[in-house]
């Protein structure tokens, strides 16, 4: 399968802190696959996110999207993914159909405005002003501003926090249906029932460092090879990310 992403001992370092944020990451991702980065607050994921989107520098390491990179290929780069930076209030001064516009005019193609509003159920608000809306209307509208350029890779920052459980599964049905359509998504989240739900393989960062990457079911197996014999019910994802990054209560069951 094509490899989409390519990611290299990266290595990154806030220069006026000295905080190493990412430190010698690698990974990559294949056509088609949804790749989840998952970990603790402060663990690394949006420094990352942001430094392939092509936002951030990076203070080492490599890092090639469908095999080009930022320095020499960025215009070509920017036709091929969608990403939303979300906490930027300039889109506040702006109606939803203004932003999804806003976004179509990066691309030299993109799928009709109404055509996509419809789908992600913003066809009342397209006249709202984003500042109006509730979270999970904004969400939709960040999404819908990130795929309206038909992009082959997309990037999503933590796109479902704050969304009630209703709204989480209709944002993940969506996901399903662009990764159903070819594109490569790439995402950061804090919920593990949503990676488990979506992501083909993911990555545990913790402290800038990958501490496990695989699918969740081999992650799963291999973080809890013994047999579980506290506790009757499956290990979950959950509990993975609990016994890896520090925490106990219901990992120690399993230790
Ligand atoms: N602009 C910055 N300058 C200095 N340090 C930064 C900057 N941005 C982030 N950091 C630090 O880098 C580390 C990684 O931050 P990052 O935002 O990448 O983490 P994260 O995994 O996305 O966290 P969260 O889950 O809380 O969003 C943190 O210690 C953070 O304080």
């Amino acid at each position: 399968m094509t490899t989409v992403i390519e990611v290299k001992n990266l290595r990154k370092v806030y220069k006026r802190t000295r905080k190493v944020a990412v430190d010698d990451v690698s990974f990559s991702v294949s056509e088609g696959e949804c790749f989840g980065l998952l970990g603790p607050n402060g663990a690394g994921k949006t420094t990352t996110l942001e430094i392939l989107q092509g936002l951030r520098s990076a203070t080492a390491g490599e890092v090639t999207l469908f095999g080009l990179n930022w320095k020499q290929d960025e215009t070509k780069l920017r036709g091929l993914m969608g990403g939303v930076m979300q906490h930027n209030n300039l889109y506040e001064k702006l109606k939803v159909k203004e932003c999804v516009e806003l976004f179509a005019s990066f691309y030299p193609s993109y799928t009709p405005i109404d055509t996509l509003l419809a789908r992600f159920n913003l066809s009342e608000k397209k006249d709202a002003w984003l500042s109006e809306l509730s979270g999970g209307q904004k969400q939709r509208v960040f999404l819908a501003m990130a795929v309206v350029g038909n992009p082959k890779l997309v990037f999503l920052d933590e796109p479902t926090t704050g969304l009630d459980p209703t709204s989480r599964q209709e944002f993940w049905h969506i996901i399903k249906d662009l990764k159903a359509a070819g594109t490569c998504v790439m995402l950061t989240t804090h919920y593990m029932d949503e990676a488990e739900f979506l992501c083909d393989n993911l990555a545990i960062i913790n402290s800038g460092q990958i501490i496990e990457s695989g699918t969740p079911s081999a992650i799963i197996n291999r973080t809890f090879k013994t047999p579980v014999l506290k506790e009757p019910r499956k290990a979950t994802l959950n509990d993975v990310f609990l016994k890896l990054t520090g925490s106990t209560m219901e990992a120690q069951s399993y230790a």
